[in-house]
């Protein structure tokens, strides 16, 4: 049985209702676990007002402003789910960021200050929310991430993304060999391409989507849902032998050589 109630889940990166940290809140939620949610802050205000409407009908018990480029928001964060929950069961790092030369035109182009920004938020950003998530996993744990085929093969203007994924990858290892002593499981999920904010920044998306609906064996792309559904059987009992592994939840496509 898929039953989370009773677990606590911190969930990152939704920024609308398309995101697909969104689709995994609700599975999650739907399953009966706790949610806790994190947004970026910007100064305006308008992320916070956005978000807080979208998951408002889940009821999370947590709500914290958390820009991963800041420790002392990352640090609030993890100290705001102790003293709210006491532990953590659960642990969505769903977020991403290249900026624009980094999503198009020539790779050898791209800066030093693309590259590092990226790559901070992108990769450096899951190792280091799980240092503040272990101590509060006393019980065990799933940490779930988001990747992208292109971080394993070339795909047209994914570009510096793709240097970040690969990196991400491998940092699941490393974290699942790292954590599982502690009975702490840590996967990524490599979804299809999908309409959202940040795939928006990727020049020719719609290209990429219309591809996969020809190519893949399933004839289309996949949904925020159908991404979260697999995040919540990551982070149940039902993938207590499941540990370091990229799922590909992308109707097929990464099967296939032409
Ligand atoms: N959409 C796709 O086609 C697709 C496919 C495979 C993987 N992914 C991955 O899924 C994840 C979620 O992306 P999405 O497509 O739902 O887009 P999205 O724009 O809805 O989500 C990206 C999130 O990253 C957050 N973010 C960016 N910089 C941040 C920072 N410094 N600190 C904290 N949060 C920050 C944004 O606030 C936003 O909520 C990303 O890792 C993305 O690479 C997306």
């Amino acid at each position: 049985m898929l039953d989370l109630t009773g677990k606590n889940a911190l969930v990152t990166g939704i920024a609308n209702n398309r995101s697909i940290a969104w689709g995994i809140a609700q599975q999650l939620h739907k399953a009966g676990a706790n949610l806790g949610v994190t947004y970026l802050p910007d100064e305006k205000g308008r992320f916070e007002k956005k978000v807080r409407e979208v998951v408002e009908p889940l009821n999370p018990s947590i709500f914290v402003p958390c820009n991963v480029q800041d420790e002392a928001q990352m640090e609030e964060t993890f100290k705001v789910v102790e003293e709210t929950w006491g532990k953590l069961d659960i642990l969505i790092h769903c977020l991403a960021f290249a900026d624009k030369e980094g999503l198009s035109g020539d790779f050898s182009g791209i800066s030093r200050e693309s590259f590092t920004q990226s790559l901070e938020i992108s990769t450096f950003s899951l190792g280091n929310m799980a240092k503040y998530a272990k101590p509060l996993m006393s019980e065990g744990g799933s940490i779930v991430t988001l990747t992208y085929v292109g971080g394993v093969k070339v795909i047209p203007n994914y570009n510096l993304m793709g240097v970040a994924k690969a990196g991400l990858e491998m940092t699941v290892r490393y974290l699942a060999a790292e954590l599982g002593p502690q009975n702490i499981r840590v996967n990524a999920i490599s979804a299809g391409p999908i309409r959202t904010l940040a795939a928006s920044a990727v020049g020719g998306i719609l290209d990429m989507i219309h591809h996969v609906e020809a190519v893949a064996p399933l004839r289309r792309t996949v949904t925020q849902l159908e991404v979260g559904n697999t995040a919540t059987f990551l982070s149940s009992d039902l993938a207590s032998g499941i540990t370091g592994q990229v799922i590909y939840v992308d109707a097929g496509y990464e099967i296939m050589g032409m």
